[in-house]
């Protein structure tokens, strides 16, 4: 009896036994089977809960350069809880700017949206919608038009003149000055006078207040993005920036109330000579036959952008250029004589100039590329589709890696050197001095060469291109053929790039500005 049942209990135990193993194969081959199903981009060796975050350096746009050597130019990148699809060159840069452009025309969620008291209308980071197509098309044929940027020119030669004295007295003085400050202060009080007709010293401080307020939401805005490696429980507002970045956006709603108000009552006694993006938006707002609806939100969230998309952008720009031809005097000396030869020493340099300065285009080309303002850019997809053979499933986050994709080795000889010999063409005669921008340059400058994105691409890039060239190309010329620049100790200055929003410099640029052209005594 006791025999048979020890060999029954074995035959059940074999049984159990066979049962599981089929079940474990069963299991491994549903498993392998969904794993192809669900073909996924290449990964780095993931832990557990904090995905790859071990990998991420401080600028997480070198660290993804870093990984895409390793794992390919369209990776998968688990930030603690959030997933990304990085790409790194510019193949697939156009497969998603173009091929796939209005699929991947929303942005993913930036942090916790309960803080956003913009969150449906900042133009910014709002889905693809019918309210996105109208603001773009207020941005792209009113107040960032063409047109618009050249009505304030005299704005832009104000502002800029401003900084002039002040560089005028640094060299008097024999004082070396902080340029970047300078620089900042300019284009956020330029920015505030395109938008509002108001700047610093004029009125009440009103563009000081916004310039702090951006300030601290360009500081918040990394922390921000931080939260979304925390998953669901992002909300709780782990990092405490929701909660800082909040106030601020209730200050500047506030602030906004105020001009708003000003703006309507100067509209009710009329006779206002010249229309700030401001009088436009509120007669859009107030047109009965208007495509859609503007509201007050509408302005508010869209202006935001503006301050926030266009002053720091603009003036780390200036910054990179000044220092990168700091530490290449070849390159400063080539453009000082360029401008000596097609401006002279009797006026200023002026848009007009800027097709006849093919060494400023490439030097301001250059300067973007090595050191984009933005340099990491966020989409997510509205629908699934497929990208370099990868179908990405709807709602997906993509992260375009613009640091990555302007260095890329494959496209571009010495990728790391800033050399802006690399876009011109000899017009002729062998001479340096008959240089010419190669057309196809300038085409690249509008975004259709996907290997040199500095202002992102497809319908959702950068609306303020135009504006920042204009100034990044004038203030750089202006700044080049009036001083001469030397740096504090005669060294070389150190490139170190700051962890933050956008690209800044680590260490300030302080320099001596020495004049050569005294921009006070031959303002035109
Ligand atoms: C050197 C200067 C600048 C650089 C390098 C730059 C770069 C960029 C980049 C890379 C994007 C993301 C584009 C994408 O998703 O494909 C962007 C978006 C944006 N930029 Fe700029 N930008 C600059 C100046 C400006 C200026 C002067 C303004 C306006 C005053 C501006 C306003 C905006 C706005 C509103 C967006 C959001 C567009 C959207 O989501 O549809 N930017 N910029």
């Amino acid at each position: 009896m006791a025999i048979v049942s020890i060999e029954s209990q074995f035959h059940n135990l074999l049984f159990l036994f066979i049962c599981l193993l089929c079940g474990l194969i069963i299991f491994q081959f549903l498993i392998k089977k969904s794993h192809k199903k669900i073909h996924l981009p290449p990964s780095p060796p993931a832990l557990p809960f904090i995905g790859h975050l071990h990998l991420l350096g401080s600028l997480w746009h070198q660290s993804f350069q870093k990984l895409a050597l390793r794992y390919g130019p369209f990776m998968l990148i688990h930030a603690g809880a959030s997933t990304s699809y990085v790409v790194s060159n510019g193949a697939i840069a156009k497969e998603v700017f173009k091929t796939n452009d209005i699929n991947f025309a929303n942005r993913p969620e930036f942090g916790s949206s309960e803080y956003q008291i913009y969150n449906d209308t900042m133009f910014s980071i709002m889905d693809y919608n019918k309210l996105w197509i109208f603001l773009k098309k207020i941005c792209m044929t009113e107040i960032l038009s063409a047109q618009q940027i050249s009505k304030f020119a005299d704005v832009r030669k104000e502002e800029m003149m401003k900084v002039l004295e002040f560089f005028v007295k640094c060299s008097e003085q024999g004082d070396a000055c902080d340029v970047g400050i300078q620089l900042m202060d300019m284009t956020n009080n330029l920015i505030c006078r395109l938008i509002m007709s108001t700047r610093t010293s004029t009125n009440v401080n009103e563009s000081a207040e916004i310039r702090e307020i951006a300030k601290g939401i360009v500081l918040l805005a990394g922390q921000l993005g931080l939260g979304e490696i925390f998953g669901p429980l992002k909300k709780y507002d782990l990092l405490g920036a929701g909660r800082k970045a909040k106030a601020l956006l209730l200050k500047f709603d506030k602030l906004m109330d105020g001009i708003i108000k000003k703006h309507e009552d100067e509209r009710r006694v009329g006779g206002k000579e010249r229309r700030d993006m401001m009088d436009i938006l509120l007669e859009i707002a107030d047109d009965e036959n208007a495509e859609m609806k503007l509201t007050r939100n509408g302005i508010k969230g869209l202006f935001l952008d503006l301050f926030l998309g266009g002053t720091d952008t603009t003036s780390v720009g200036l910054q990179w250029g000044i220092a990168e031809l700091l530490n290449h005097p070849k390159a400063l000396k080539k453009l000082q004589e360029e401008i000596d030869r097609v401006v002279g020493p009797n006026r200023l340099v002026d848009d007009s100039d800027i097709p006849n300065l093919p060494y400023l285009q490439a030097v301001v080309k250059e300067t973007l590329r090595v050191h984009p303002s933005l340099p990491l850019v966020f989409r997510k997809c509205r629908e699934d589709c497929v990208v370099n053979g990868y179908t990405i499933p709807k709602n997906s986050r993509l992260v375009l890696n613009i640091y990555a994709i302007n260095r890329d080795p494959n496209e571009w000889r010495d990728a790391d050197e800033f050399i802006p010999e690399r876009y011109l063409v000899n017009s002729g005669g062998g001479e340096e001095n008959q240089l010419a921008i190669e057309p196809d340059e300038l085409e690249a400058m509008k975004g259709q060469n996907f290997c040199y994105v500095p202002f992102g691409g497809g319908r959702r890039g950068c609306p303020g291109a135009g504006l920042a060239a204009a100034v990044l190309h004038r203030t750089l010329g202006i700044l080049i053929q009036c001083f001469d620049w030397k740096i504090k100790g005669d060294e070389k200055l150190d490139m170190e790039q700051g962890v933050g929003f956008s690209s800044a410099m680590v260490h300030p640029l302080i320099c001596y500005p020495v004049v050569r052209v005294n921009p006070l005594e031959i303002a035109n």
